[in-house]
Order: structure tokens, then C-alpha cells, then sequence
């Protein structure tokens, strides 16, 4: 039994990293490749010398996996940058203007874990966050509901959090709860919501198996995160990614009903439900009693690709933004972008002080 899911992203991965590489190539002024560009591209509008140049699956998925986490600090000032400001201006910069959309709505924040309230390390164990972050969330919390949407699982994801008023969504929305203290009057604390319940026996066993696959690889680590696993390999030497990806691929094949995505610097491996970031904050407006109202806002605060489905559902709810936290330009679907998780906890604080303006004023 093979896994098509793996097969299909593996080309996909693969043509489009090499042609967006051969362009970085081709054009020094352009930013290298970023992981946004992998559905970018059509197979029939690549040269064939690329085409031929993927042939081998694994040079794709080394360039995939080089891409996934890009620094590009040496083009910050160029005029590619300065166009993406200009498409996605800082959520800073124009803070009045979009909040005064929110003046007689009910803002609703959802906000990503690491990268966006924690700065990405080495050691996923030790994503803190700041204590200054922790209060900023907190009194936020204190006028919104508010959520946090990761691919942790959501035991993790509450450790490193710690405020019991939150709805958290763990392994990437698949895990809903939420909040255990109550500082919103509306909606359904006890919420629950485990769309992937039955793959539980199934990803403890691909976890063991992707345990023993990958303890060969120096810096290789596999993270159970309940509903979905991450395969870490920021701290594998590049020569072995290649191998990694190997081994990876080859415990999937028997698992067809598991699919393989890229996060930054992180293999992950989830059902193939249709479920992610967009259908949980679809499901927890739903549970906070503003599936049809026209009175809500919400907000999606994120850093990675899985965080494109939510800023996608936003989009196309034609209500509420998302914000992009990234310094380099990408692909994306948020109609706003902050830098980094430091700017993300100054907007949290405007938007407390904001809140407490208005209410003052009435
Ligand atoms: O949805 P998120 O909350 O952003 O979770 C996505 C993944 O985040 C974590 O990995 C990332 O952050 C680590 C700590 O900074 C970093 O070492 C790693 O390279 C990043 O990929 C988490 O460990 C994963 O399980 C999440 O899926």
C-alpha cells in the first residue's frame, strides 16, 4: 500500500522549489525561494531543463527543506520589500484606521503560538514566551475572546501559555477546548472539538515507528503532538536532510490516510481530514455565537503556512484581517504583516489601550 499524498506533495515540492531556486539564481536581486511559492506554479509552465533538474525526488525536497525557515536580513531594504509592505502594511503603522472598522464590533483575537508569541529557537521545548508577552495575552484577553490556534498539541501549547481564560486549538485546530476560567459571558466554554479522534491508535504507532526511523540522525526530532507529529530537523546537518526526508517518506508509504507538510524547519505528518487553523476558527466563532453576525471582527495573528487557511477563511468571509508576522516578504493571504513576535505584543497592547479609550469615552 503506498501513500499518494506523499507522492503528490513530493513533486509538487520538488518542481516548484527548483524553479523558484533557478530564479534566485538567474535574478541576484530577487529573494530566494520562499516556501509560499510551492502552489505558485502550474507543471506545464516550467522549463524543461527544471523539470529534468527534479528528477531525483530528493534534490525537491532538500531545496523544500532548505527553504522552509528562509533568513534573507541582506535584502530587507530592497524595493521587493518595500512593494510587500505596500500590499500588506504593518498592522502598526495603519493600527488607527483598522480599528475604527472595529468600533462597534465584537473583536474576536486568534492568536499562533511559536514565531508569533514566542520567538523561534533550536529547542522546541524551549519556546518560552517573554513574561511581557504573557500579560500583553492576558489583558487582552481581559475585553476580547481570544484563542490560540498552534500546531502544539494543546497540553504543550497550554505549559508554555498558562492563562486558563483562553480557547486553545491544539495540533493545528484539531484539539478545541475551551476556557477554563470564564471572562466572556458569550459562547460555550466546555467546547470540544476532536475531528481527528479516531487517528489517535495511528499516530502513536507512525510516532513510535518515526522514533526508531530517525534515531540514526544526529540533531533529528520527533515531536508527538497528539494529532499530528513533527519531524524537527533544524538541528541536522544538511547533508542528512536528504536522508531524513527518506526515512520519513518510507514510514508514510504504509500510511496512506497521513499526509506530509512542510512548517519552518519541520516536517509534519497529519490526517488527511479537511481540517486546519481556517475550519477551527470557523468552529470556534461558531461556538462564541457569531457564526452569522455581522458584529464581529476577528482577528488571526500567525507566522507559518498553516496559518494561510485561517487568514484564507477570513478572506473569504469578507470579515475581520489576518496579520502576517514575518520579516521577508511572502505569499500570503493576511492583509497585514508585523516583523516579529516583539511587534506582535506591541499591537496586543495597543489594541488593550484602544479598548479601554473607547470604553472611557462612553
Ligand atoms: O502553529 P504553531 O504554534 O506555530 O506551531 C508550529 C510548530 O511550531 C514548533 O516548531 C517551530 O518552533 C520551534 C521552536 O521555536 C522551532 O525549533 C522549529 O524549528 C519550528 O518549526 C513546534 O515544535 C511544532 O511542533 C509545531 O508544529
Amino acid at each position: 500500500m503506498t501513500n499518494p499524498n506523499v507522492a503528490v506533495s513530493d513533486t509538487q515540492s520538488a518542481i516548484a522549489m527548483a524553479i523558484t531556486a533557478a530564479a534566485a539564481v538567474n535574478n541576484s536581486s530577487l529573494f530566494s525561494p520562499s516556501p509560499y511559492n510551492i502552489t505558485l506554479f502550474s507543471r506545464n509552465k516550467f522549463p524543461k531543463s527544471i523539470e529534468a533538474a527534479t528528477a531525483g525526488k530528493n534534490i525537491g525536497w532538500v531545496d523544500a527543506m532548505r527553504a522552509s525557515s528562509p533568513t534573507r536580513s541582506s535584502s530587507e531594504n530592497n524595493q521587493e520589500k518595500k512593494d510587500w509592505i505596500m500590499k500588506h502594511p504593518s498592522a502598526l503603522g495603519v493600527f488607527e484606521e483598522i480599528m475604527s472598522a472595529a468600533k462597534m464590533k465584537q473583536v474576536v483575537i486568534f492568536l499562533d503560538y511559536d514565531g508569533t508569541l514566542s520567538p523561534i529557537v533550536e529547542n522546541p521545548d524551549q519556546a518560552y514566551m517573554a513574561p511581557e508577552m504573557r500579560e500583553a495575552v492576558k489583558n487582552v484577553a481581559k475585553y476580547f475572546p481570544t484563542a490560540i490556534v498552534s500546531g502544539r498539541c494543546r497540553a504543550k501549547v497550554y505549559n508554555f501559555v498558562r492563562l486558563s481564560e483562553l480557547y486553545y486549538a491544539g495540533s493545528h485546530g484539531m484539539d478545541i477546548k475551551g476556557p477554563s476560567s470564564r471572562k466572556h459571558k458569550k459562547g460555550n466554554q466546555n467546547v470540544l472539538c476532536q475531528p481527528a479522534k479516531e487517528f489517535l491508535p495511528m499516530m502513536t504507532e507512525v510516532y513510535e515507528l518515526l522514533l526508531e526511523k530517525t534515531k540514526g540522525i544526529i540533531g533529528a526530532n520527533v515531536e508527538n503532538n497528539k494529532f499530528c507529529l513533527s519531524v524537527h530537523f533544524r538541528r541536522v546537518e544538511e547533508e542528512s536532510w536528504n536522508d531524513l526526508a527518506d526515512r520519513v517518506k518510507s514510514v508514510l508509504k504504509d500510511y496512506p490516510k497521513l499526509r506530509l507538510t512542510q512548517g519552518r524547519k519541520v516536517l509534519e505528518i497529519r490526517p488527511t481530514i479537511k481540517w486546519d487553523k481556517g475550519k477551527a476558527i470557523e468552529f470556534l466563532l461558531e461556538s462564541l455565537g457569531y457564526a452569522n453576525s455581522k458584529d464581529v471582527l476577528p482577528v488571526y495573528i500567525g507566522d507559518d503556512r498553516t496559518d494561510e487557511d485561517a487568514f484564507k477563511v477570513l478572506r473569504e468571509r469578507g470579515q475581520g484581517f489576518g496579520i502576517l508576522v514575518s520579516k521577508v516578504p511572502k505569499e500570503t493571504e493576511a492583509v497585514y504583516s508585523l516583523q516579529e513576535p516583539f511587534e506582535v505584543m506591541n499591537f496586543l497592547q495597543r489594541l488593550v489601550t484602544w479598548k479601554r479609550s473607547i470604553m472611557r469615552s462612553h
